[in-house]
């Protein structure tokens, strides 16, 4: 096994101080030329929550998503994972942190010349030097994990269904065992009941593995079923963030409008009763 497969097994991983604060966002500033698309933005999600996050479009959803993972350049402000200062890591303790992420991309993005076994071993591939048939393995058991059949591991991503499709980049996401996973919109494309076995799958890992999940989403079965917490993006900050009870208690114009209008009271009155 690598340096690297050894140093993220570090105990210390999952016992660092600064409460249960998995991901901490001060006062982040990004634009693109004169263009501020967050302004002093702030967002905390703690271990093992499923934070919805949600806001207009355009609102920069993604834009924050990016500059968490590093791969857009913030102006201003800090970014703590597991408590490390991401601007003070040095290269290999971000790779550690890297290592500790799982992303799903809005589009699913598995490589289409790759089969189901190969897309999930891409991270393993970069991040660890294991035995082709350790990996093989591992690829197996992340794939029955996501709910696929074991024969879903020789097809390639144009014999998927969409929901497969979104499973088996879920299995990719989850190849290192991360803590925290970023799901930017997984939902979208997915009919109703295929949407609602994926967040019930969310949920069940949170359960079993004690995952951190944070989840762009326009999905309001979502918001209502699985998320624990809400955030909502407007004004380039954080508008308002707490439980469902709280959004569908704010009188901020947008957050009643999007949680108060009759698609939303119909969620709310079906998880009454
Ligand atoms: N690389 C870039 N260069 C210039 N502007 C950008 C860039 N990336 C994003 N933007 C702008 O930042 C704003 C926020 O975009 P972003 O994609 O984060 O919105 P979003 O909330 O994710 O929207 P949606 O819900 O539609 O996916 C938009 O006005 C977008 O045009």
């Amino acid at each position: 096994m690598s340096d690297h497969a050894e140093l993220a097994a570090e105990p210390n991983a999952r016992t660092e101080g600064d409460g249960d604060i998995v991901l901490s966002v001060r006062d982040i500033t990004v634009g693109f030329d004169d263009k501020i698309v967050l302004d002093k933005l702030s967002l905390d999600i703690r271990r093992g929550e499923i934070l919805g996050f949600v806001g207009a479009s355009g609102s920069g959803k993604s834009v924050l998503l990016r500059a968490i993972l590093g791969l857009t350049k913030k102006r201003s402000g800090t970014i703590h994972l597991f408590g490390v200062d991401v601007d003070k890591a040095s290269e290999a303790e971000r790779m550690r942190l890297d290592m500790r992420l799982g992303v799903l991309f809005q589009h699913g993005a598995l490589f289409s010349a790759l089969t189901v076994q190969e897309n999930v071993q891409v991270p393993m591939r970069e991040y660890l030097d294991l035995p082709k048939k350790l990996m093989d393995e591992l690829a197996l058991l992340k794939i029955e994990l996501v709910g696929l059949p074991r024969d879903a591991a020789m097809k390639f991503p144009s014999e998927l269904s969409g929901g497969m499709i979104k499973r088996a980049a879920l299995a990719r996401a989850l190849a290192l065992d991360p803590d925290i996973v970023f799901l930017d919109e997984p939902t979208s494309g997915l009919d109703p009941i295929g949407a609602a076995e994926f967040d019930e799958l969310v949920a069940k890992l949170r359960d079993t593995m004690g995952l951190t999940v944070y989840m762009v989403t326009h999905d309001l079965d979502s918001l209502f079923s699985v998320c624990d917490r809400v955030a909502v993006l407007g004004k380039k900050k954080v508008l308002v963030q707490g439980t469902i009870e709280d959004m569908l208690a704010s009188e901020e114009p947008w957050v009643k409008s999007y949680f108060r209008g009759k698609r939303a009271r119909q969620l709310d009155l079906a998880a009454r009763e």
